[in-house]
Order: C-alpha cells, then sequence, then structure tokens
C-alpha cells in the first residue's frame, strides 16, 4: 500500500501542438483536503478527468492507493467518488432509485445502502425530494444527489470538480463540513474551486494551476512564505500569481474613464 492516496507522475496532456497540462507532479496524503486553483481555462478539468480515469493522457500517470487508474482501471475506480462540476444524472430515475443504482455498483450491502442514503439526503436537505424524478430537479438539487451518489460507498478519494457552484450558502456551508469530517476520518478530497475563501479555511493544501502549469504549491502559511507576504490572503496571492493583479488595474482605468466622461 502505497503512503499516499494519490500520486501524479509527469501527467500531461497535449491536444496537438497544445500542451493543456504540462507534465505535473504531484503526491496528496491520506485524509488531506486539496484545493486545486486555478483561472478559466488553466486545466483544472482536464487534470481531474486524467485522475479519474476519464481522459487518457499524453504520457506519464496518475496512481490511486498504489493502483495505476490506466493499468487497473477498475480496481482503481473502485477506490474514487469524482463529482463533476456538470453532474450527469439519468434523468427517468427518481433521486433514490438514482443511489440504488450507484450502491449497486459499488456493491454496498442493502442495510448500508439504506442508513447511509437517509443520512446523506436528509444532510443535503433532499428527502423530501427522494422520490421525485431527478429530470424535475434544480441545478442545485441534482448536483446535491449527485454528492450523496460519490459519498455513498465511502471512497478513499474524493474528486470534486466546483462542488460548491450553484449550492446556497446552507448546503455550501454542510458540504464544507461534512468534507473536513470524512477527511478527519481518512478520506482524501481533491477539490477544484474558483471560491478562495473556501479554499482559505478549509484545505490543508492548495495547488494553483495557470496555463497548464503548477505554479504554486503549499500550506496557506507556505504560500504566503513564499510570496513573502506576511497576512496576505489566497485572493492576494491567486491574483499576484495569476496576473489578475493587472485586470483589477484594467477594470479600475475603465471604470475612471466612465467617471472622467460622465
Ligand atoms: N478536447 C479538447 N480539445 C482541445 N483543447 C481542449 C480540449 N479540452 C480542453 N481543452 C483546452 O485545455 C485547456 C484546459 O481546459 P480545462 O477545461 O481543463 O480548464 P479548467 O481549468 O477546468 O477551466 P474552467 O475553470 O473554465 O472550468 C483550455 O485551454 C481548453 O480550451
Amino acid at each position: 500500500m502505497s503512503e499516499f492516496a494519490l500520486e501524479v507522475q509527469n501527467l500531461q496532456k497535449k491536444y496537438g501542438k497544445f500542451e493543456a497540462l504540462k507534465p505535473l507532479n504531484l503526491t496528496v496524503k491520506k485524509g488531506e483536503l486539496f484545493g486545486f486553483l486555478g483561472p478559466n481555462g488553466a486545466g483544472k478539468t482536464t487534470t481531474i478527468k486524467m485522475m479519474t480515469g476519464l481522459l487518457e493522457p499524453s504520457s506519464g500517470k496518475a496512481v490511486i492507493g498504489g493502483t495505476n487508474i490506466w493499468i487497473s482501471p477498475i480496481e482503481a475506480k473502485k477506490k474514487i467518488a469524482y463529482v463533476p462540476d456538470q453532474p450527469n444524472l439519468y434523468p427517468k430515475l427518481t433521486g433514490w432509485e438514482f443511489l440504488e443504482f450507484i450502491a449497486s455498483v459499488y456493491q454496498v450491502p442493502a442495510e448500508e445502502f439504506r442508513q447511509r442514503a437517509e443520512k446523506l439526503l436528509n444532510l443535503f436537505d433532499l428527502k423530501h425530494r427522494a422520490d421525485e424524478l431527478t429530470e424535475g430537479y434544480s441545478h442545485g438539487m441534482k448536483q446535491k444527489i449527485a454528492l450523496c451518489g460519490a459519498l455513498l460507498h465511502k471512497p478513499d478519494v474524493l474528486f470534486l470538480d466546483e462542488p460548491t457552484v450553484g449550492l446556497d450558502p446552507k448546503s455550501a456551508k454542510v458540504l464544507k463540513n461534512y468534507l473536513r469530517k470524512i477527511c478527519d476520518e481518512g478520506t482524501t478530497v481533491f477539490v477544484s474551486t474558483h471560491i478562495l475563501e473556501i479554499a482559505e479555511v478549509m484545505c490543508d493544501r492548495v495547488g494553483i494551476i495557470l496555463g497548464g502549469e503548477l505554479i504554486a504549491l503549499g500550506t496557506m502559511k507556505e504560500l504566503r512564505e513564499q510570496g513573502g507576504r506576511e497576512g496576505a490572503t489566497l485572493e492576494d496571492i491567486f491574483l499576484e500569481l495569476t496576473g489578475g493583479e493587472e485586470g483589477e488595474a484594467l477594470m479600475a482605468e475603465i471604470s475612471k474613464d466612465e467617471d472622467d466622461a460622465s
């Protein structure tokens, strides 16, 4: 058994000559809550899809708890769950039937399934809607039922792509608390997010990706030290590293021009 829940070695994705992900090396420990940040188009989804066996890498490998996901996909996939930013559900299944289906795929025993499904549905305030077809669910409800499905079989590593987009503040808080709890119990969570405040308070470690390249990696304390900016927020560090400060300056300039013109 590997000491790492997730190990990525020289993982790379090319589309023709375009390098969507430059060779990436990264390890994430058991029980770690890892935040993966980057601006639009930076390569977050590409990376997560390769780590979860949904997109074939151009080179390199992703290893889940010692199992290479491209060499032993079934063994590796038993250990993970993935919730994409736009979850694909089965519209003609009810929420409960969807969970039953997931439980059957992961061979969760019937009684354990019932107890866990009820607990998760209660947690995300979906119990009273569980008998309705998922096609009638709102975007946030679809995301929540997908999260319930992902948590059902207690994965070793949970991958979440932008999980809080579409969730109301209460559900987002429930999710944050629940992720912290399962990490404390030994689950590893790899979460991509644009919401920097979430990453700052929630994640043990953060990686920042820009133009397909990992440009910063560490705890908040380490990132502040690397940037030589004591007291900096993750937003300050992110904007500085990803060039967002130029965008802010440009916006300020535009606002000034508009004020001058009026
Ligand atoms: N099938 C594809 N063919 C060509 N280029 C692609 C393909 N899929 C993704 N890309 C490119 O790879 C880059 C990384 O995309 P990716 O979806 O991983 O970004 P992201 O960080 O998840 O962005 P966002 O935050 O907007 O979701 C982008 O420039 C994107 O246009």
